[in-house]
């Protein structure tokens, strides 16, 4: 997983480590980032005496590392790396450039040296973007250095002998790995310490976003007059992606990068006028905000489980089964069971083993009963109207009928066919809050795994392709199909201003239940299954497949619960939600896992996908 966002920027990008170092390749790798090793062969002696500082030595010689490796690369004709990532460390002492020693006699003349003293850990970087011109080699070389100041303690003659006979400080600049056995001789390190071991990944982090999201003049001006970023409103869905609506972001990489990207821009940084600018750093993910937003489905499973008398069936305090609770109430077991399960993770209700038991509301009942008869009528319901089919008669069975699942519409979107999604603007308004919760992801989604081998894309029920144009800037060369109902993609110019990417995103009008899918090598399904009815993903997963060659990709993403399904408490609520709204249900990583097998997609990977998200990408195998 990558955790720092910049190193995302490297994950489609052929990436070199130019050095033989294990411990090189091993902080890099711990990062996250994903790269070949081919070890430099220049010589490492350059004239110290003609450099003016310990430091400017290192940076060459990581510059010279780094680039015989890119030149090696391109001229076998083998692909020609995007980036070459090169690295010297050296000790700095008493105005002595310490390597590493060539024997176990210069190994005791180095360690003496640093004996009893402090001493200073230079390691110089070079970031050196290769472009392959008419068959000639271009770069593009960027380098820093990093200091570590290191106190050796006064060590024995006894005990420096015993570490060099331990063989450690042979491939160590200075002689000691301060890693292993050679942490032993330090009394106090000032600085990063990753540094000392032969690779500051911090600063080659933040030489990264210097590189891939330059400042522009100005933004620091507004990052003072903005002590509070704005964020999406939902009141006008014209606002989404429109000016003001997002902290202000920075266009990424070198100009053949944006080129190839087809986000270019003038230089020097001029405002980011296509829509989306999510080129920077990810925006803060507003989790307090959508907590307040959903609040009000906590208070309204709390109030339903009341009117639907729940609590005076377990106040005997004995415990019940969800099914037994189901038939006294009068509600389908299924509805039961999700809401009991909703319950139970508010901490209304405990759980013994696989039944319930009252916990201590009981009391507060009256109080709960009174707030709640007050605002959960059945014609006002919270006058929200997303949420307008959860009111106790949503639970009741129909017609008095013992079915175990609650019956509702089940033709395509039936939000659209919502009495209360009846108007163009309602129909707005909740398309704007799919785009701008689509929108706070996104680049997780995309980046969640290495998309960069499909060449198409197709996103099912991509609703206003906010997806779609993340993976077109992600993916310079992929072309994207968005495939939603027609009422949807009517509003997809409220929401899409055209840009650069969106030259690679189609959109195609037409019920994925029904019309035939258009071919691609990799289909999406984000966000999508929960909302509908088991038959209904068989039936869906089994269109995509018979549309897949074998090698075509499956890409789901969805809130998981665990596999008891007892948490996380967003998807218990996500899950309820479904039921009452479209007949669906959240599942566990394992049941997302076999519906994928199930439908010939093998190879099933997993990965995080953004606050609350999971990714599962599985290949299709051959038929
Ligand atoms: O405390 C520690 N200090 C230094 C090291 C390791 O020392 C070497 C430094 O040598 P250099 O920078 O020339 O790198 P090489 O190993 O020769 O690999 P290249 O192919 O990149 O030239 C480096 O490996 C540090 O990791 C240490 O481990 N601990």
């Amino acid at each position: 997983m990558v955790l720092c966002p910049v190193l995302g920027k490297l994950l489609h990008k052929h990436v070199v480590l130019a050095s033989a170092s294990p411990r090189r390749r091993e902080i890099l790798s711990n990062a996250g980032l994903r790269f070949e090793v081919v070890p430099s062969k220049f010589k490492e002696k350059l004239n110290k005496a003609s450099f003016p500082t310990p430091y400017a030595y290192a940076v060459e010689t990581a510059k010279q590392k780094a680039l015989e490796v890119a030149s090696r690369l391109h001229q076998k004709d083998l692909r020609t790396p995007d980036v070459v990532i090169g690295a010297d460390t050296i000790v700095a002492v008493s105005g002595l450039i310490l390597e590493k020693p060539v024997d176990k006699q210069d190994a005791y003349r180095m360690l003496s040296r640093l004996n009893g003293k402090e001493h200073s850990v230079f390691t110089g970087v070079a970031i050196v973007h290769c472009y392959s011109k008419e068959g000639q080699l271009d770069t593009e070389v960027s380098e820093f250095y990093e200091e570590t100041s290191v106190k050796f303690s006064e060590l024995s003659e006894e005990l420096l002998w015993e570490y060099i006979h331990s063989g450690e400080p042979m491939d160590k600049a200075g002689g000691y790995g301060i890693q292993a056995l050679g942490g032993m001789l330090v009394e106090y390190v000032r600085g990063d310490f990753l540094n000392v071991v032969g690779f500051p990944l911090n600063h080659f982090c933040k030489k990264l976003v210097e590189l891939y999201y330059p400042p522009r003049q100005g933004d620091l001006q507004r990052a003072r007059q903005d002590s509070i970023p704005p964020v999406d409103t939902f009141e006008n869905p014209r606002d989404v992606d429109g000016a003001g609506c997002m902290p202000v972001q920075r266009t990424a990489g070198s100009s053949k990068d944006r080129a190839e990207a087809g986000t270019d821009h003038q230089a020097g940084g001029t405002l980011d006028t296509d829509c989306n600018r999510m080129v920077g750093p990810l925006p803060p993910f507003p989790a307090s905000l959508l907590e307040l937003v959903d609040g009000f489905k906590v208070s309204k499973a709390l109030f339903t489980a009341c009117r639907l008398k729940v609590f005076d069936v377990l106040k005997g305090e004995v415990p019940q089964k969800a099914e037994d609770i189901a038939s006294i109430v009068d509600i389908s077991v299924c509805g039961a069971k999700r809401l009991l399960d909703v319950c139970a993770t508010l901490g209304l209700l405990e759980r013994s083993e696989r039944e319930m038991l009252n916990a201590s509301i009981g009391t507060h009942k009256r109080m709960i009963e009174m707030r709640g008869d007050g605002q959960i009528d059945e014609n006002t319901v919270l006058e929200h109207k997303v949420y307008v089919l959860c009111s106790t008669s949503s639970f009741r069975r129909r017609g008095g009928q013992k079915t175990p699942h609650i019956q509702l519409p089940m033709e395509p979107f039936p939000l659209f066919q919502n009495t209360s999604l009846q108007t163009r603007e309602d129909k707005l308004q909740f398309v704007g809050a799919m785009h701008s919760l689509g929108k706070l992801t996104t680049r997780q989604v995309v980046t969640a795994f290495d998309l960069s081998p499909f060449a198409s894309a197709c996103d099912l029920g991509g609703c206003t392709g906010a997806l779609a144009r993340e993976l077109s800037r992600q993916y310079p060369r992929l072309k994207v199909t968005v495939v939603d109902l027609p009422d949807i993609i009517e509003h997809v110019f409220c929401f899409q201003r055209d840009g650069p990417e969106m030259a690679r995103v189609r959109f195609q009008a037409g019920d994925f239940f029904r019309d035939s899918l258009p071919k691609a090598d990799l289909y999406i399904l984000s966000r999508v299954l929960h909302d509908w009815p088991d038959d209904r993903v068989q039936g869906l997963l089994s269109r995509v497949s018979s549309s897949c060659r074998p090698g075509a990709g499956l890409l789901l993403v969805e809130a998981i619960m665990d596999s008891e399904e007892r948490k996380p408490r967003a998807s218990l609520m996500w899950s309820l939600n479904s039921l009452l709204q479209t007949g669906g249900r959240d599942r566990c990583v394992a049941d997302y896992r076999a519906l994928l097998e199930q439908h010939g997609f093998g190879d099933v990977q997993e990965a995080p996908a953004g606050p609350g998200l999971t990714a599962l990408l599985g290949t299709r195998v051959g038929q």
